[in-house]
Parts: C-alpha cells; structure tokens; sequence
C-alpha cells in the first residue's frame, strides 16, 4: 500500500545542511498497523510527511496505492492525497468551528453539497462516539475528544490511509488507550491502512502489527512487533523496549555481583522468554522432573499479550551440583524457547540467613 524507495532529506539551516533522511527502504501492506519509532529528532516526522509529501524528499521514490507521488505535479497530489488522512500530536483544529464544522471542513473544502456532507459526517460522528457533541466547539472538549474529532475528520475523505503523528502524545495514559482502540478498531472496520509515529514503545506495543525503529535518519530495525519485543538486535531497539520490560534483577539479588563463574551457594539466574503457545507449556515442571538434584526457585514471572500472542517472562535461579545444573540449563535450551543466562548470583535477602 506505502512503498518508499530510498528516501532521502536534506533540510538547509543557517548552520548548513541537516540530513533528516538518509535512504529509507520501507514497505506497508494494505490494513496494517505500521509503527514509526525514534527519539525525538530522528526523523519521524519528516519521514512521515514524506509520505503524503507535505515534505519533498530530496531524492528517492514515495508510492501510495500504487501511484508515485513523487513524481505528480501539484493538482495530481492535491487528488492522491485524498487517500491519506493525517492526525495530529495537538489535533490542529479549528477553534471557531463546531465539531460538525471541523469535520465537515475537508468536504466542504471539496465542494460538497450541504446533503452529501451531511450524510457523511453523521456515520463519523456515531463511528468516534461524539453524536452528542455536534455543536459544541474545541474549547468545550477534552483532549480524547478533540483527537476523536481530528479522526473524523481524517477520515472524512475516506482515505486509504491515515497517518497518526504522534497522536497520542498530549493524551494521559487511559486516554491514550481508547484513542488507540478506536484507531484499530477503524482500521478493522474500514480496511485502512495506519501509519503510527511514535517515540513510546507502549504504544506499539498496544496498537502495532508491525514496527521500523528509526535513528538518525537511518531504520536501525524492523519486523513484527512479536519478533522486535521477543529478539531485538540493535541496542536502540533494546533501550525502547527496556522501559516496558524490567531488566532487574529480582530484589533478592540486586545489588550483588553477578559472574560467569561458578561459585559455592550461587545461584545460577536464566531469564526465560515464552512465546505464542509455548507460554503454556509445562518445561519448567519437566526440567524439575528430569533433575530433581537442582534447586529451582522461581524469582520472576509475568504474561502479558502482544496483539494477540501470549508472551511470557520469567527468571529463574538454579543451585546444586555445578554438572546438574548444567545439564538442566541445556535441557532448557533444547526446548523452544528463548533462555537467556544472566550469570551467577549469590542472594543477599533474609530467606538466605
Ligand atoms: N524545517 C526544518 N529545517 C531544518 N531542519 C529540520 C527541519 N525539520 C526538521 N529538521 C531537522 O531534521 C531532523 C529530524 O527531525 P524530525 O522532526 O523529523 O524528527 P522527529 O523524530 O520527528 O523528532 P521529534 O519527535 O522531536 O519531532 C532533526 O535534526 C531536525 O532538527
């Protein structure tokens, strides 16, 4: 649906070029939910302009549904961006105008006849929850209210795609989560395809079928958000995803030296990573089952749900004969699942005196 070739973006300043692009590859399917994530000046935002070409990249190729917008000239574009609605971080509406008028505003733009815009902005309204608000204007609406009213009017145009730059960056947390759920919810109901730039990793966690890390103008990463979460490569990557997934040690043993070596009473810690069915399965009981001459304590656990994989976490620590506990750190890496070996620990808490 979205094909970018190689783009390129230089922007000049009074303290000379700034390379904001530096030769994205990017492709997007039709009705994903595609996530754009960097820190802040890494281009996410020029990237996704390029893409409705509010910005001209300085050189490669944009393709929206087959068509390359790089190359039309200024009426052909003003036609081909009706197919890409945009929303915005601080929803750009218009203040003197009702909530009726603002999403009314494309059609009207357009030259719609007062019937046909009305037909098409009462299903919006009812579609975003906002029926009751009609004649209200911004000043009057919350922040979720005035972004519910940004996507209708997005969408009035009945695009292919929508582009959300940081659309819930101004919104608290629940907020944020029913703006979210209305954006998939679209997405389902109407087949399009979403763009989501974003600097939280919550965000794609919750909404994403896919993800590009972008840093310094460069993707430092992609996949699906299940691979990206489960097996990130890049350090970037890791830090984004460090804030949703503690990296701690269990309170027992923070603090205390961690060493590759075996030592007397360490514990050996392994941090295991379940996905999709295999968060189910019972390898810890078998590994107890096959060694019963190693301790295995328990330190850590949680499941949690990405799109609708369940994705399960887990540190475990492992005492006995140092050959026991070898062999039941193989038996764990024979199994299909991610094990990770942290090192060992000696606990420092009460249970230990
Ligand atoms: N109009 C402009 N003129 C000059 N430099 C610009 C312009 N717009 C952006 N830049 C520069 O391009 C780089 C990328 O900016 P961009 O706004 O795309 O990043 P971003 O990832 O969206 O950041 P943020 O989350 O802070 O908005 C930055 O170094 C920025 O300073």
């Amino acid at each position: 649906m979205i094909k970018l070739s190689h783009i390129e973006k230089t922007y000049d300043s009074p303290s000379g070029p700034v390379k904001a692009l530096k030769g994205i590859d990017l492709e997007i399917a039709r009705g994903e939910i595609y996530g754009i994530i960097g820190l802040s000046g890494a281009g996410k935002s020029t990237l996704v302009r390029c893409i409705n070409m509010l910005e001209r990249p300085t050189s490669g190729q944009v393709f929206v549904d087959g068509k390359e917008l790089t190359k039309m000239s200024a009426s052909e574009l003003r036609e081909a961006r009706k197919d890409i609605g945009m929303i915005f971080q601080h929803f750009n509406l218009l203040s003197s105008a009702t909530v009726y008028e603002n999403i009314a505003f494309p059609l009207k733009l357009a030259g719609a006849a007062a019937d046909e815009i009305e037909k098409k902005v009462q299903p919006l309204l009812k579609l975003v929850g906002l029926e009751a608000k009609a004649h209200q204007y911004p000043s009057q609406l919350s922040g979720g209210q005035k972004q519910r009213v940004g996507i209708a009017r997005a969408l009035a145009s009945e695009p292919k795609v929508l582009l959300c730059d940081e659309a819930t960056s101004a919104l608290d947390p629940q907020t944020t989560k029913a703006i979210l759920e209305l954006i998939r919810d679209i997405n389902r109901k109407l087949q399009l395809t979403v763009v989501v730039i974003t600097h939280e990793m919550q965000v794609v966690k919750d909404i994403c079928d896919k993800v590009a890390v972008i840093d310094k103008g460069v993707i430092a990463e992609q996949g699906s958000v299940i691979d990206i979460f489960t097996n990130p490569q890049q350090p970037i990557t890791k830090e984004f995803i460090s804030v949703l997934l503690s990296n701690d040690l269990p309170a027992a043993f923070r603090g205390s030296i961690v060493s590759q070596e075996p030592a007397p009473d360490a514990y050996l810690l392994v941090r295991l990573t379940f996905i999709g069915e295999r968060a189910d399965d019972p390898v810890i009981a078998g590994m107890i089952r096959n060694f019963p001459e190693v301790e295995t304590t328990m330190l850590f656990g949680n499941l949690d749900q990405i799109r609708s994989t369940p994705f399960g976490r887990m540190i475990i620590g492992l005492t006995g004969p140092h050959e026991r506990v070898q062999e039941a750190l193989a038996y764990l890496q024979a199994k299909d699942l991610k094990e990770e070996v942290i090192g060992y620990v000696h606990r420092h808490d009460s249970t230990a005196h």
